[in-house]
């Protein structure tokens, strides 16, 4: 069961860590409220309230088949919004039916929303949901006490959002740290498998190219001899800053190791590839950083082949950077494409030697 995030998923992926908890959290509050609920179905058929027992069935059925999909599929459905719907729904009409019995599970059910639906969806749920909870209440009970069951309803929905809103940005802070590098504020390797294999997933499924462009400083070594350590420092980040200007919205810049970057370019071919390396070759060497420190680099461009895995697109690319810099840095060198699994399947045509021509395979 995938249900919790291993600590190697923690270690390797953030955001793939982030959905596991999210998970857990639909996993747990499931279970508690089908155990919770489930009772009162027979409670609720025993008093004549075949409505309210009826929806209940529905709330326990939708928990028990959520768990069902947990725990075997690692998935679910609607992404948890029946369980949070139908728990409003029946905690104001079991208030409107019942009075005081009813009304106490509309605070878990309020809180509920903020736990399952995204926080701008819970907190229009949530608007919606007290001000039915105040018409139910002004019409079910005395004036003082619709105004203390609104009043402290409104009340617990505001601490949870707050809670639920804090926990986000939390989350997202954390996810940002973990996955981007802080002194270029580029991606890291954290998410460069996912990355990577959903440009080779656009390139099996739909035909869409994308290439890589690996960008390494040339003799980095010698700046931070020669001006210190924060000199390198201040080299790189304005080196990923210039990288930035010239790239897409949709393009995504890694920095991979010490002086070495990588450009990952969506619907890109390795000709357009190759004159934006170029491009970005030139904007790194054609002014000197911090007013007088020369930099150049060298770069590769490899677009993704057909059946190929993430590691070997990346070799590919590193192989040819390893080339730009033994043929004297300062350049660009073009991965030779691999023979795809379609050509190996369906070969071009073969030369003739006798007519020169070509024959089929
Ligand atoms: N200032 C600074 N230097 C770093 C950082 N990460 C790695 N380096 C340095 O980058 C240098 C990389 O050196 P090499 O791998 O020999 O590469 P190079 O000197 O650029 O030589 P070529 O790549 O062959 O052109 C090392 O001196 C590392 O200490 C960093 O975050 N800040």
């Amino acid at each position: 069961m995938n249900l919790i995030a291993s600590p190697n998923t923690l270690a390797t992926n953030p955001t793939l860590a982030v959905l596991g908890f999210k998970r857990q959290l639909v996993y747990h509050l499931h279970i508690w409220a089908f155990i919770a609920v489930a009772p009162l179905v027979m409670v609720q058929w025993q008093h004549g309230n075949v409505l309210l027992s009826s929806l209940l069935i529905l709330f326990c059925a939708n928990a028990a088949l959520v768990i069902a999909f947990l725990r075997f599929r690692s998935t679910y459905f609607f992404k948890g919004r029946l369980f949070p719907i139908l728990a409003v729904v029946c905690a104001a009409y079991s208030t409107l039916i019942n009075g005081h019995a009813g009304l106490y599970w509309a605070y878990p059910a309020a809180i509920a929303l903020f736990f399952l639906l995204p926080l701008r969806e819970a907190i229009f749920c949530n608007v919606v949901f007290v001000s039915v909870m105040a018409v139910v209440s002004f019409l079910k009970f005395p004036e003082a006490d619709f105004w203390r069951i609104t009043f402290s309803l409104g009340l617990s929905c505001l601490f949870a959002m707050i809670f639920a809103w804090l926990v986000g940005r939390l989350q997202a802070e954390l996810t940002r740290l973990a996955t981007t590098d802080p002194l270029t504020g580029c991606l890291n390797r954290s998410q460069l498998a996912d990355i990577l294999n959903s440009q080779i997933q656009m390139r099996e499924r739909y035909e869409r190219v994308s290439s890589l462009v690996l960008i390494d400083l040339d003799y980095f070594k010698t700046i931070n001899d020669r001006w210190g350590h924060l000199a390198g420092d201040k080299v790189l980040k304005e080196m990923a800053l210039r990288v930035r200007k010239r790239l897409r919205e949709s393009d995504q810049l890694f920095r991979i190791g010490g002086e070495e970057f990588m450009v990952v370019l969506p619907e890109t071919r390795q000709k357009d590839a190759d004159t934006l390396a170029h491009q970005l070759l030139t904007s790194i060497s054609a002014r000197p950083f911090l007013d007088d420190i020369r930099v150049t680099a060298s770069a590769s461009v490899a677009e993704v082949t057909q059946g190929e895995t993430w590691s070997v697109w990346l070799n590919r690319a590193d192989q040819a950077l390893y080339e730009a810099k033994s043929r004297g840095r300062n350049q660009v060198v073009n991965a030779p494409r691999l023979a795809s699994q379609e050509d190996i399947l369906d070969p071009a045509p073969l030369a003739d030697p006798a007519t020169g021509g070509t024959t089929p395979a």
